[in-house]
């Protein structure tokens, strides 16, 4: 792994850090209120398991597979649903847990999906989001880091299904892909 990695972008207790400042914030806004978390499988299991573990309030947590990505580093914008959710999120307060927003595309798309539910309300939590590359604008209530747009793995993000485990955000060595 050693030479694949270019960089850490985001070491690991700032990750934790951040996760447990959103936690904070997040306890605040939904106090008095039962949350139903969605996580988006896969690259939110990271994210979900931190946050979800941090927070005091009385959470549910659901699951839905989308994919948009395939094998490469860029999204083809056809969103796929591989799981959809178990739970009726009629009148249910929502929140969407992501690891990324990237160009939008898949949140863009699972808003509308989830809208079209009747949620009592529907805000995201993402880890990351890339400012440069977003190509719909998507209003996200807590995000932990703004990155460049570079292609980052670890904390649940892959490349070709690989380096989901690591610990920290990084940047992959070009030669991997190229
Ligand atoms: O903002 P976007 O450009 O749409 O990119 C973000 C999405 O892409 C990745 O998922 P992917 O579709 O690769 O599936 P995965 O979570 O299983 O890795 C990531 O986990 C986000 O869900
Ligand atoms: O930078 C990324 N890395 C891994 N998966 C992703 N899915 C969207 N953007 C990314
Ligand atoms: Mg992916």
């Amino acid at each position: 792994m050693g030479h694949d990695l270019e960089k850490v972008l985001i070491p690991e207790d700032e990750l934790q850090a951040k996760i447990k400042e959103l936690a904070g914030r997040i306890d605040a806004d939904y106090a008095g209120k039962d949350v139903l978390l969605v996580g988006v499988l896969k690259g939110a299991v990271m994210v979900m398991a931190d946050l979800a573990r941090a927070l005091h309030v009385p959470v549910q947590m659901d699951w839905m597979a989308v994919s948009s990505y395939g094998a490469g580093t860029k999204s083809s914008g056809v969103v796929r649903v591989l799981k959809d959710l178990d739970t009726d999120i009629l009148n249910r307060h929502v929140l969407i847990v992501e690891d990324i927003i990237d160009s939008g595309l898949t949140l863009h798309w699972l808003l509308e999906n989830l809208k079209s539910r009747n949620p009592a309300s529907l805000e995201i939590c993402a880890a990351l989001r890339k400012p440069d590359a977003v190509k719909v604008p998507i209003e996200v209530k807590y995000v932990g880091f703004d990155i460049p747009s570079e292609f980052v793995i670890g904390y649940g993000l892959d490349y070709a299904e690989r380096y989901r485990n690591l610990p920290f955000i990084g940047t992959l060595a070009p030669h991997v892909y190229k």
